[in-house]
Order: structure tokens, then C-alpha cells, then sequence
């Protein structure tokens, strides 16, 4: 596909689970370069800096972990994700995937306002489908797929006034599911693709599935990609790893399948703690998936029409 404006947004949001450092990680996707690697691919690169949530009075809770700070960083980042949508390609260089309920908010305002379905690609050892109610951890990063799709117990959230359907979502690299997310995923028409069903079919059969779906509704398409969707081998830096994840040429097809296809319209990168890298590995690993996201190729391959 042709050049693009690549926007930058940093997203250093850590309310989301009680392990502290991801706030670090837009500086460190900053540090490994993502802003050159999009820029050697002939994208122009706008680095818009890092929102800031609104002041908030923190209020203890028996269970949920931040939720004051957490629904001022919604609230933030879907302003952030409506404006910059309007004039190019967001990428949020987060922080922790509670950022989500506010990029997906915003993408799901955006496209309302344009008329266009948003479809969300979660790629993801976890499915990240709770409610405040139904969290065993009380950590908001597990909450974000639950709050676009209208699922209840939300209260003092922005009110998601026109869910995302359930239909618009596929989950692929699932690999760790609580009991309650697994009952309501499977009762959802929510996609979800887990390691077993990559490791049987391959993840391109799936991807293909799901993205012809989103080009025949001429959809926009939000991908929200977390650190935990690769094997901890391969990208350590993350607080909540799972092993047998999907393998960094895994992670690649993926990228390229979405370049090819046209249809990413933003691109999440969460969960990053660069408090728990070693000498920026992983930084770089999801640098370099990005730059796959947006051309980087190893050959040219005749397009393939969706
Ligand atoms: N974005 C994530 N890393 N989510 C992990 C969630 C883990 C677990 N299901 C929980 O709710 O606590
Ligand atoms: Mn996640
Ligand atoms: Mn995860």
C-alpha cells in the first residue's frame, strides 16, 4: 500500500494491573527507532508526544485496582484516538492494554461518525473480555474487549452508547482464559482463535477468514496487538507471560498478511515493560512487527485482493 501519516501517540498508561513499568514503554518503542523504521518505509511519521490524563481523585476499592485513574486515561485516550484517526494512522505505543477502552472508545466514535463498521483484531494470549464484576485480579487490563462490547458493571466509564458487536472481533493467540471470560466467550459470536487451532491449521487460515469479513464490510479495522501474544522466549518484557505463545515469524505473517490487505486503520502495541527487558529486545521485536504492519517486506508479492 501506499505512504501513509503514521501518527504516534504515547499512551503510558500503568493503573491497568498492579506491576508497575509500562509507563516506560513509549519511550523505549521510541529508543529502538519505530519513528525511523516507519520513516525508511517512505511513511511520514508525526511523533504527537504522550496524552496525559485529566486530574482524578483516587478512591479505595475493595477490589479493582486504579479505576479512578483508569477511567481518566479512557476518557483521554478515546479524545486522543478520535482526533488522530481523522488525520492518519494512530499508533499507540502503550502502556498497559487498560489503554484499550479508550483507543477502541475513540475508533468506535470515529467510524460511527464516518459511517464505517469498526472491526477489532486482539491479538492476545488473553482474551481480556471481563467485567469489574467478573475479574478475579481486579487488573482493568483484563476488562478492555468486555467494556467496547457493552457488557454491564462499567459504572463512572464513558458510556459505550453503540457497542461494538461481537461480530467485529477476533481474539487469535489465546492461550489463558479465566473460568467466568471463558463461559461468556463462548456463548459470544466473538472470533477466538487459540494456540492449538494456529498450531492445527496455521494462523494465516483464521487471519484470512476474519479479514475478508472486515473487507466486505468496507470496515475499519483496529489492531490491538499485546507484547503476551509472543512466546516469552522470544519477547520477555511483559508482566503477564504465558508460554507456548506464537513464534516472532508467527507474529510476522500476521503483520504482513495486515499490510497486504489495506484494511489496518490503527494499531495498539501494549503491554511492553521495559523494567522487564533485557537490553531492549523486545522493544525492538515490536518495533520491528510494526514495521511489518506498515510495508517492511523481504520480497514483493503480487497483492492479494480481499
Ligand atoms: N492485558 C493483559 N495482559 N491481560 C491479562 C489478564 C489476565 C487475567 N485474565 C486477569 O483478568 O487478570
Ligand atoms: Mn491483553
Ligand atoms: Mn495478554
Amino acid at each position: 500500500m501506499t505512504h501513509q501519516t503514521c501518527i504516534l501517540v504515547g499512551a503510558p498508561v500503568d493503573s491497568g494491573k498492579r506491576r508497575r513499568g509500562c509507563l516506560m514503554g513509549p519511550d523505549a518503542y521510541r529508543t529502538a527507532g519505530l519513528a525511523d523504521a516507519l520513516g525508511d518505509l517512505g511513511h511520514t511519521v508525526e511523533d504527537r508526544g504522550n496524552v496525559r490524563p485529566a486530574p482524578f481523585t483516587p478512591q479505595a476499592h475493595a477490589k479493582i485496582h486504579a479505576r479512578e485513574e483508569t477511567i481518566a486515561w479512557t476518557e483521554a485516550l478515546a479524545a486522543a484516538a478520535e482526533t488522530s484517526l481523522r488525520d492518519g494512522l494512530p499508533i499507540f505505543l502503550g502502556g498497559d492494554h487498560s489503554l484499550s477502552l479508550g483507543t477502541v472508545l475513540g475508533a468506535m466514535r470515529h467510524a460511527d461518525a464516518i459511517n464505517r463498521p469498526l472491526f477489532v483484531l486482539w491479538l492476545d494470549a488473553h482474551s481480556d473480555f471481563h467485567t469489574p464484576v467478573t475479574t478475579d485480579s481486579g487488573n482493568l487490563h483484563g476488562t478492555p474487549l468486555g467494556y467496547v462490547t457493552g457488557r454491564s458493571d462499567f459504572d463512572g466509564f464513558p458510556a459505550v452508547t453503540r457497542p461494538l458487536p461481537q461480530d467485529n472481533i477476533a481474539i487469535i493467540g489465546l492461550r489463558s482464559v479465566d473460568t467466568a471470560e471463558r463461559a461468556a466467550l463462548q456463548e459470544s459470536s466473538i472470533q477466538h482463535v487459540d494456540m492449538r487451532e494456529i498450531d492445527e491449521s496455521g494462523i494465516a487460515k483464521p487471519l484470512t477468514a476474519f479479514l475478508e469479513r472486515v473487507a466486505a464490510a468496507n470496515g475499519m479495522l483496529h489492531v490491538s496487538l499485546d507484547v503476551d501474544f509472543l512466546d516469552p522466549a522470544v519477547a520477555p518484557a511483559v508482566g503477564t507471560t504465558v508460554p507456548g505463545g506464537a513464534t516472532i515469524r508467527e507474529g510476522h505473517l500476521v503483520m504482513e498478511m495486515l499490510h497486504d490487505s489495506g484494511l489496518m486503520t490503527s494499531l495498539d502495541l501494549v503491554e511492553l515493560n521495559p523494567f522487564l527487558d533485557e537490553r531492549g529486545r523486545t522493544a525492538r521485536v515490536m518495533v520491528d512487527l510494526a514495521a511489518s504492519a506498515l510495508g517492511r517486506r523481504v520480497f514483493d508479492r503480487p497483492t492479494r485482493a480481499y
